[in-house]
Parts: structure tokens; sequence; C-alpha cells
């Protein structure tokens, strides 16, 4: 089966914080995949030095190949706590400089890109707040915005860090339907997850994380109690350390 990402002795350390400890991950394509742990687990630090993002020791293939050899064909959106909302910039435009090529230059975008872009907002349900400013927006609908974008880049993985942090329901079954969507076509998603309760509905391969990999596999087969009380607590429930 094809691979989204082999990832081989990775490790992350911030000043004196240990964030990812000597990491193995193989990660197969076309799946809807979760990634949890607890807080400060490193799950975003894992996307970051899985996309060449920060500084990291190891080794990382994305699609068979380096991760710049393969940079056009990955989409990754950030936290939203992690992006300046006050930059003056309309919902249209943040969608439109995501694909904008330094060939075209912002101001001159391609029809083909254009179309595509409507068609991300007409997805997001964003088509009629393509004027308003990014910082009058909701919570789910800035996100929105970040997918919308990921979205008209037409990539063949997208990354999404903590997309369902704080949105409303209607913002959440739009981004999950989304999600959803990606797998038929036949693309894949990794996504940092934090609701357990949802994680059956929404996904359908999952990565538990805490600084190692505790687990990693189709969600049926790796999910259990234990796997998660030893990715959270750091026991199973015989008590004995994993
Ligand atoms: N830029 C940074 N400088 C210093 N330490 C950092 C930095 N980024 C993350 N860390 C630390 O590295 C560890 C892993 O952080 P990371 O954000 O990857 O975890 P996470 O699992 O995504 O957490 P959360 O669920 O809270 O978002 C934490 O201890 C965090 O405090």
């Amino acid at each position: 089966m094809d691979k989204l990402l082999e990832v081989h002795d990775l490790s992350v350390t911030y000043q004196n914080v240990t964030a990812l400890d000597h990491v193995q991950l193989d990660l197969p394509q076309g799946h809807r995949i979760a990634v949890i742990g607890p807080n400060g687990a490193g799950k975003s630090t894992l996307m970051q030095a899985s996309l060449g993002l920060i500084k990291s020791q190891g080794q990382v293939k994305l699609l068979g190949q380096p991760v710049d050899q393969v940079r056009q064909q990955i989409a990754y959106v950030p936290q939203r706590a992690n992006v300046n909302w006050y930059f003056p910039v309309t919902v249209e435009e943040v969608v439109l400089m995501g694909i904008s090529s330094k060939r075209w230059g912002f101001r001159r975008i391609s029809k083909e890109a254009r179309a595509r872009a409507y068609a991300a907002l007409e997805t997001m349900q964003l088509i009629d707040l393509k004027n308003r400013q990014i910082n009058q927006l909701s919570g789910g609908q800035k996100q929105r915005v970040f997918l919308a974008r990921a979205i008209a880049q037409d990539a063949q993985a997208y990354f999404l860090d903590e997309p369902l942090a704080g949105v409303d329901q209607n913002s959440e079954k739009i981004i999950i339907d989304q999600i959803k969507a990606f797998q038929a076509q036949g693309k894949s998603s990794v996504t940092v997850h934090h609701q357990l309760e949802t994680l059956k509905e929404y996904f359908d391969y999952v990565v538990l994380v805490n600084k190692k990999i505790v687990g990693a596999g189709p969600l049926e087969q790796v999910l259990n109690q234990d796997i998660i009380n030893l990715t959270y607590t750091g026991t199973n429930n015989l008590g004995l350390e994993g």
C-alpha cells in the first residue's frame, strides 16, 4: 500500500523540553486519521515536524519523498490560535492567497484558480461572507475559511491541527463532511483531535501520542480503553506502565 507518511527516529526538543522522543510512525494513504493524546503530548509538534515546518532530528518522508519535493501536494491548516486574525484581509483574499503562485502574483490570479477558490468557499458555506474581514468572523467561520483555503489548493493530503476546537455544531458538521469527502476523493487527512467521544464516528484510523507513539492503526483494531489509559495516564488497567 502507498504510504502517506514515514517517520523514522524523529525527535524534537524545545530548549530543554523533549516534545518527541525517537518516534517511529508509518501512515497509509487514503484514510481519515486522528492524532490524539493529552495536552502537551507533542501532537502539533509531530504534525509540524512531519511537514518540515520546525527543526527536528530524524528522517521523514511524505508520499514516499522528502518533504520539499511534495510541498505542492500537501495542505496544512494550523491551530486557529496561532494565526494573526487582525491582519486586514477578507475571506476571499485569504483563500486566494493560498493558491496564488509567484508566477501569477496576488493580483493576477488565473480564472481557473479563482473558480477553485469560489468552489471551496461554496463547499464551506462561506460565499455570502466572502467580502467580510476575517477578524469579524466567529471561531467556526474562521476555521472554515482556512479549510476553504486548503481545499482550493487541491492537495493530495490535508493536515489539520485541531479544526474542531471551539467551533459551533454547524461548522463541525461542515468540517467533518469535508474530511469524509477528502477520503471519497481518494485523498488522505490527518487531524489533531480532542474529543474521544466522536472519534469512531469521524475517523477510521488513529495515532495515539505521548512523546512517543503509544499506538497507531485502523481505529476498530487499535482503540480500546487500555490504550487510551496508557496514552493519557501512562498506565493500563493493570496499573502497569507501557
Ligand atoms: N515553541 C515552543 N517552545 C518551547 N516549548 C514548546 C514550543 N512548542 C511546544 N512546546 C512544548 O512542547 C510540548 C509539546 O507541545 P505540542 O504543542 O506539540 O503538544 P500538543 O499535544 O499539540 O498539545 P495541545 O493538545 O495542548 O495542543 C509541550 O510541553 C509544549 O509546552
